[in-house]
């Protein structure tokens, strides 16, 4: 009993005890809060929230003119969308004033003049070699030092050498095609009425949307731009406009990474990798072939070509990777960056495939060549919906996928489900072969719409770096949708047609497209070659398809919306080609 009461009162010593600590833990880590938010500059990113007065349409901030914001201070959640990694060491950006360069690309110059031309623009742009003076002066007590072995700028990292670049072949003149086929009436009509997919409020006083808000804010369901905008401007902007700050994109198995411009613009990069000759390794399998940044450029041109206007625009550019990457980066980014044993600059960033010490990215000694895509929507301004490829591949060293084996396939399967039984979806999936198949993309394992125009919309032609691999070989299995279906809308079938025919022969045309970017030539032309073969490959296949069914069975109108009938809830349930992980 009187051991029971001692212990009784021990416990109560013991609990008043814990207590104490307990209080005095809560006191030190509240105190420790409260000295950490004094210590930290609150300053810029309270004048983040007061100075954005517009919201970019991509859900960033949009920077006026004059205005000064704190790079890394897109809140987590935007991060997020953008695929930013969700933590940072922001830098200080000390003058945010939106410097646009124009320079005089002239497309219509001639070759030669061009070259020189290009050359000027980039030294123009270059933020530590703008003949004007710097781009965007950084204030150098904020300026983040480099770390030892990064030399400083002005010495020999900004010697002439650096400057040196592919050569361009001897190519063949421009004969004006490209201007005559870009003339003609677009098969794709869209209803002056269609809904768009984002809608931005104008704020009160003058304000004029930025390059690539206006490009946005164009995506309807028919088309990412229409073939009257000025698109050129979009791509002269990826290609010149100066950048505030760079992050890795998380996603996907390759590095790329995500620029952020001066005006609070985004754009998705993806560096160098390969000489243009080399040609995927006859051992390696498409999912594991390395993405080749000109191959991104050129299948856009291709889309535009052909008509679609369902990729979204992509422009080559010359970076400095220690003034254009390095100095912009966060310290995630920056801590994987060496110099090489041949004293050039590289990074081999955070991804699954290609990213090792010995596939890094190397600049030469730090310029390096890397396409710019113009960035879709925020998914919290315009959600995506991911579908995966009914003629998607097995993605596995052993196994076949099931339309390999089954040349029933399309029928039997896919056309009697949802979304492709009605509407546009089949057709557009007809359109996505033959595109592939001309680019030598086997890399379509999913694709992606835009969820606010339901099923009637087209799918979005993205990710195609895996593309233009061998310009010796034709894969055939690509074309399997038109061969198992031999369905093709007939303003597709045209326009190949038309570009079988000299006057706008598609390998000509596309040379000449992209002789207006500024890492031309992109393509060998062996790979323009090929497009005017595999051009011919597919033509004989629908011809094939005609002479088997009938010509009105093969060549479809353009479905219209509405006619298009959403099915039933139930029906929808038993959808097999949902998103799914791999
Ligand atoms: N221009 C763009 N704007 C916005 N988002 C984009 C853009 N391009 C790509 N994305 C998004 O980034 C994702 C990854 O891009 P991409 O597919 O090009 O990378 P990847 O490394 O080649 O991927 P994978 O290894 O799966 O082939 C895409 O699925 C898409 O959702
Ligand atoms: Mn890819």
């Amino acid at each position: 009993m009187k051991t029971g009461i001692i212990c009784g009162i021990c416990r109560g010593s013991m609990k008043l005890k814990q207590r104490a600590v307990a209080v005095m833990v809560g006191t030190a880590i509240t105190t420790a809060l409260v000295l950490m938010i004094l210590t930290v500059d609150l300053k810029p990113v309270s004048m983040f929230y007061q100075s954005v007065r517009v919201q970019s349409v991509q859900g960033g901030p949009v920077v006026e003119d004059g205005q000064q914001v704190r790079a890394g201070d897109h809140p987590v959640h935007l991060r997020r969308q953008l695929g930013k990694s969700a933590s940072r060491s922001g830098g200080t950006a000390a003058n945010l004033t939106v410097a646009r360069h124009t320079h005089e690309l002239d497309p219509l110059a001639d070759s030669a003049g061009r070259h020189e031309h290009k050359d000027t623009a980039y030294r123009k742009t270059n933020s530590r070699t703008n003949a004007e003076g710097p781009a965007h002066p950084r204030d150098p007590r904020t300026r983040r030092t480099r770390p030892k072995g990064f030399p400083d700028e002005g010495n020999f990292y900004n010697s002439d050498h650096k400057w040196l670049r592919t050569q361009p072949e001897q190519t063949k003149p421009n004969t004006g095609k490209y201007e005559k086929l870009m003339s003609l009436p677009s098969a794709v009509s869209v209803p002056s009425k269609t809904e768009k997919l984002i809608r931005l409020k104008k704020p009160k006083g003058k304000h004029e949307f930025k390059i690539l808000e206006s490009f946005q804010l164009g995506i309807n369901r028919f088309e990412v731009y229409s073939n009257t905008s000025v698109i050129d401007d979009l791509l002269e902007y990826l290609m010149t406009h100066p950048i505030y700050e760079v992050d890795e994109k998380s996603g996907g198995t390759q590095v790329k990474l995500i620029l952020t411009f001066e005006d609070g613009g985004h754009a998705l990069f993806k560096p160098w990798r390969v000489p243009r000759e080399y040609e995927t390794l006859p051992n390696h399998f498409y999912f594991s072939d390395i993405e080749r940044h000109n191959a991104e450029i050129a299948a856009f041109h291709l889309d535009r070509i052909l008509d679609f206007r369902r990729a979204p625009p992509v422009a080559g550019r010359w970076f400095n990777l220690t003034a254009d990457i390095y100095d912009l980066a966060d310290s995630g980014l920056r801590k994987t960056f060496f110099r090489s044993p041949a004293n050039n600059i590289c990074f081999v960033g955070h991804c699954s495939y290609y990213c090792e010490t010995e596939t890094a990215v190397c600049g030469k000694p730090d310029m390096i060549e890397g396409s710019v895509a113009a960035y879709l929507p925020s998914f919290k301004a315009a959600p995506r919906k991911t579908w995966r490829h009914p003629w998607r591949r097995s993605y596995s060293k052993h196994r076949t996928a099931v339309w390999e084996q089954d040349p029933t396939y399309c029928e039997r399967s896919v056309m009697t489900k949802h979304p492709y039984k009605t509407g546009r979806r089949l057709l557009d999936l007809m359109d996505m072969s033959v595109y592939d198949f001309l680019i030598g993309n086997m890399d379509r394992h999913h694709y992606e719409t835009f969820e606010a125009f339901g099923n009637f919309t087209f799918p979005i032609h993205l990710d195609h770096g895996r593309a233009f691999g061998k310009h010796h070989q034709d894969e055939l299995s690509i074309l399997a949708p038109l061969f198992q279906c031999c369905l093709l809308r007939e303003s597709t079938y045209k326009r190949l047609q038309l570009l079988a025919t000299e006057e706008y022969l598609l390998s000509d045309v596309m040379r000449e497209s992209l002789s207006r970017d500024m890492i031309f030539p992109v393509l060998l032309e062996a790979h323009l070659e090929a497009l005017d073969r595999r051009l011919q490959t597919i033509l004989a296949q629908v011809r094939r398809c005609i002479s088997r069914k009938s010509e009105k069975a093969v060549l479809k109108p353009e479905p219209r919306m509405e006619d298009y009938k959403e099915p039933e809830p139930s029906a929808k349930t038993g959808e097999t080609y949902e998103e799914e992980e791999y």
